[in-house]
């Protein structure tokens, strides 16, 4: 099986809905955050505020280039790894893209735990919804690369995985 690689904004579920469809699958699941918190031994709000977001951004372009060397794997990418066109065109090489998408108002809520998401860390509520709406605007086109996408608003995980095994099937990536 060609690797089953899925993108997104943070909260859109990426994380939580890899797992699920790798189990389903029997696939290996592969996190890119936590691949590189195992690499850094450091958590991700640790690397941004004492190495800074280009460190990490090249740790993870190493990541990229990893996982995309690997075969049968769900491979849960971070809310940012679009940003670098070669990490697009190694994880497209390495398998189908499906985009996890979901509104403002849903990604808020689901990112709502303090310390977690360095690029989301405002105070204010209002300053941190205008961060979500620019940087979903600033992001896209990137997002938009992906072979299939899934609004996953108002669908719990699993009838996430089920429209993303619905597409897999559909299209003869895996068999039913
Ligand atoms: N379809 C869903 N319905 C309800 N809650 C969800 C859904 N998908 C994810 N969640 C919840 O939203 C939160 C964020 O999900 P998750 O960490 O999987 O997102 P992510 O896309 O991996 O984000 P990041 O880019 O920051 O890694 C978690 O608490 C998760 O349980
Ligand atoms: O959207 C982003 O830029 C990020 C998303 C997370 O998955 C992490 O990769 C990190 O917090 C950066
Ligand atoms: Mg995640």
């Amino acid at each position: 099986m060609k690797n089953i690689v899925l993108i997104g904004f943070m909260g859109t579920g990426k994380t939580s809905t890899g797992r699920v469809l790798a189990q389903k699958l029997g696939a290996a699941f592969l996190d890119l955050d936590q691949e590189i918190e195992a690499e850094e031994g450091m958590a991700i709000p640790a690397i941004f505020a004492q190495k800074g977001e280009p460190y990490f951004r090249a740790a993870e372009h190493r990541m990229v280039e990893r996982v995309a060397a690997r075969q049968n794997a769900v491979i849960s990418t971070g809310g940012g790894t679009v940003k670098d066109p070669a990490n697009v065109a190694l994880l497209r090489q390495s398998g189908v893209i499906v985009c996890l998408t979901a509104d403002v108002d849903t990604i808020l809520m689901r990112t709502a735990s303090k310390g977690e998401r360095p690029v989301l860390d405002k105070e204010d509520k209002g300053d941190r919804r205008r961060a979500v709406e620019t940087l979903i605007e600033e992001r896209r086109p990137l997002y938009r690369q992906a072979d299939f996408s899934v609004d996953t608003s108002r669908l719990s995980p699993l009838q996430v995985v089920e429209e993303i095994l619905h597409y897999l099937k559909t299209r003869g990536v895996v068999h039913a």
